[in-house]
């Protein structure tokens, strides 16, 4: 069999929606078909994409994703993290798309007397993917009007909620355009199989001080839609 299906992995079910509504205007598909992978994950297939609900954070990614892989090898040429983010300003603002040109474990470390160390840094692991087709993506994303962001993005296990934590990591991490909980989860478990990732995220919130109020959530699901429907699928699905 040929790695020819994309598989994208949502934290929950609303994400899944938003990415199925662009995906179905891609490809015209009418009826999309899912079942449950065991686990109870929800995996809908439409075209040559399939869309795994897996939960929040970067664990359970990583084991619905390790679940659909190991259930279908040699079926997959892509896993892509996909769902809201938080943005760091001012290069990510709220409704725009980020692509990920890597995806970076923030907080997985140690604090020592001198700062946060990595676990790279300690010596007994890694904390970095590099994503596929990035450059592409965000070209085509780009010239389909969206506006989008390109850098990495950063996998945390507790969401930025301070103006002091939002600059400590944008220090720590120069260039990085979104926070969300689960791409590293996903890429671990996807350098298992040998599959290549990618992250596409969309902005409901700015990386910073906590504010309920300005979460801008179904901004940011039609948003996810629209990006999925304008996707350089000819590149992602050989
Ligand atoms: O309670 C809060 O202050 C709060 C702020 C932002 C997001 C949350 C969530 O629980 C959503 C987590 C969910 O959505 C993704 N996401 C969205 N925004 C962010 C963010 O700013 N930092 C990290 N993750 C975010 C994440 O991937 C999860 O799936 C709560």
């Amino acid at each position: 069999m040929t790695a020819s299906r994309v598989l994208v992995v949502t934290a929950v079910a609303h994400e899944a929606a938003a990415v199925l509504r662009g995906v179905q205007q891609a490809f015209g598909h009418a009826g999309p078909t899912e079942r449950t992978l065991p686990g109870g994950y929800a995996l809908t297939a439409c075209g040559p994409v399939d869309v795994l609900v897996a939960g929040v954070g970067p664990a359970a990614a990583a084991a619905a994703t390790a679940t659909a892989l190991a259930l279908a090898p040699s079926t997959y040429g892509l896993a892509v993290s996909a769902g809201i983010a938080g943005g760091f300003a001012p290069v990510a603002p709220v409704g725009s798309v980020v692509v990920a040109d890597a995806i970076v474990a923030a907080d997985l470390g140690a604090q020592t007397p001198d700062g946060f160390a990595d676990v790279t840094a300690l010596g007994f692991g890694r904390v970095r993917h590099t994503t596929r087709h990035a450059d592409t993506v965000a070209a085509s994303l780009r010239g389909h009007g969206l506006p989008t962001a390109q850098g990495p993005v950063l996998t945390v296990s507790t969401v930025t909620g301070s103006a002091e934590r939002a600059a400590e990591l944008a220090q720590r991490h120069p260039g990085a355009v979104a926070e969300a909980m689960e791409g590293f989860g996903l890429a671990e478990a996807a350098a298992g199989h040998d599959v290549p990732v990618l992250e596409l995220r969309t902005v409901s919130n700015a990386v910073g001080p906590r504010d309920r109020a300005a979460w801008r959530i179904g901004e940011a699901l039609d948003a996810l839609a629209g990006a999925f429907a304008n996707l350089p699928w000819a590149t992602l699905v050989p």
